[in-house]
């Protein structure tokens, strides 16, 4: 099913928790919504369900009018954080529920029910715990059967908030993994909330990234942390090092500092937003130009190392990243001085126009 908003406007009491929405959603893909807490999410996802109404704008589901569409026959799966499973029934009857409770004339046969089910709890690899309660099951196995619970009925669309939300990081990478999967084999249409940039990231084929009931950016995963549209989405998407600065005659100043300088680019005079990220810093000798910076702490994380630095000419702390061999063959320890390039910078002048300088 493909959807079009329009305008979408919702406010609680004077609080506007939708500020235009304006979004396509493709048959066949996977969306995230993704944004801090408040951003309206979860309000957007209900307005798709059916369990609230938006006050203006307008939807289209395969062209036909969404809101003149009850819940029912919008054909959506629904899967919660907190998995509201049936406690009193097993896992079995818990996937067939939403099949049982049917009016006759469209309820499947005792046998296709039966059928069905069993083939929904293979595919969700719980065929073994299908006499189970959900008492007696791991978060990970109960988000399982909130899934094919949602998927017996056969939705057009399937809309998870949060789902993985409650467990733990192990169990949620490997579920979100097996939800690809899952949809890439259902031929679904799947909108997936999270405020987990990573999750929202690894899963999808497009990510629309919210802001105040807003919406920042409409982009795949790439695009959204290699060309972010506004300083929200720098700051929001990975990990980042921010500037307050003023751009004359292409050069970058931060307090009497030149962070760059780029003369053949067409940058507008005036104030201006400078983001870095920690792996696009030059680490080099003190003799070479640059920032004068010193090394106030290196962690190691994994693959790399995190460098916190302090830069003299104003109170800011700045983080780089390195990997181990580079940072070995700088001899750079706590307390060294370095001078610092950027490889790679993103400014947002007035008006918010981004320019993404690659200094050589
Ligand atoms: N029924 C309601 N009555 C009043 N305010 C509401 C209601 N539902 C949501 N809000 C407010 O609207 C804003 C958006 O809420 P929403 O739940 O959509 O955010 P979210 O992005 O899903 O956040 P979270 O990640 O914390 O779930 C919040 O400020 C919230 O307090």
């Amino acid at each position: 099913m493909s959807i079009e908003l329009r305008g979408i406007h919702k406010n609680f009491r004077g609080f506007t928790a939708l500020d235009g929405i304006d979004l396509d959603i493709r048959e066949g893909e996977f969306l995230a919504l993704l944004g801090p807490s408040g951003s309206g999410k979860t309000t957007l996802l209900r307005i798709l369900a059916g369990l609230d109404f938006p006050d203006s704008g307008s939807m289209l589901a395969d062209g036909r009018d969404l809101s003149a569409i009850s819940v029912r026959e919008r054909g959506v799966g629904l899967v919660f954080q907190h998995y509201a499973l049936f406690r009193h029934m097993t896992v079995f009857e818990n996937v067939a529920f939403g099949l049982r409770v049917r009016a006759r004339r469209e309820r499947p046969s005792k046998i296709e029910i039966t059928k069905r089910v069993t083939e929904l709890l293979e595919r969700v690899q719980l065929a073994d715990l299908a006499k189970r309660f959900p008492a007696q099951l791991s978060g990970g196995q109960r988000q399982r059967v909130a899934l094919a619970r949602a998927l017996a009925v056969e939705p057009k669309i399937l809309l998870l908030d949060e789902p993985f939300g409650a467990l733990d990081a192990q169990v949620r990478k490997e579920l979100r993994r097996w939800l690809r999967h899952l949809h890439e084999e259902m031929k679904l249409t799947s909108i997936f909330v999270t405020h987990d940039q990573e999750e929202a990231l690894e899963l999808s084929d497009r990510v629309v990234v919210m802001n105040r009931g807003r919406i920042e950016q409409i982009d795949t995963p790439e695009r959204v942390y290699d060309e972010p549209a506004t300083p929200f989405v720098y700051e929001f998407i990975g990990r980042a090092n921010r500037f307050e600065c003023r751009i004359e005659h292409g050069a970058v100043h931060v307090g009497n500092e030149i962070l760059c300088s780029d003369s053949s680019s067409n940058l507008p005079d005036g104030a201006a937003l400078a983001f870095v990220r920690p792996q696009h810093w030059r680490l080099l000798a003190p003799i070479e130009p640059g920032l004068a910076a010193t090394i106030s702490h290196i962690y190691a994380a994994g693959s790399v190392f995190r460098i916190e630095l302090k830069i003299a000419a104003f109170a800011q702390t700045l983080e780089a990243e390195l990997p181990p061999a580079e940072l070995h063959r700088l001899a750079l320890q706590q307390g060294s001085s370095v001078k610092l390039r950027p490889q790679e910078l993103t400014l947002f002048a007035a008006n918010d126009q981004r320019h993404i300088l690659r200094p050589t």
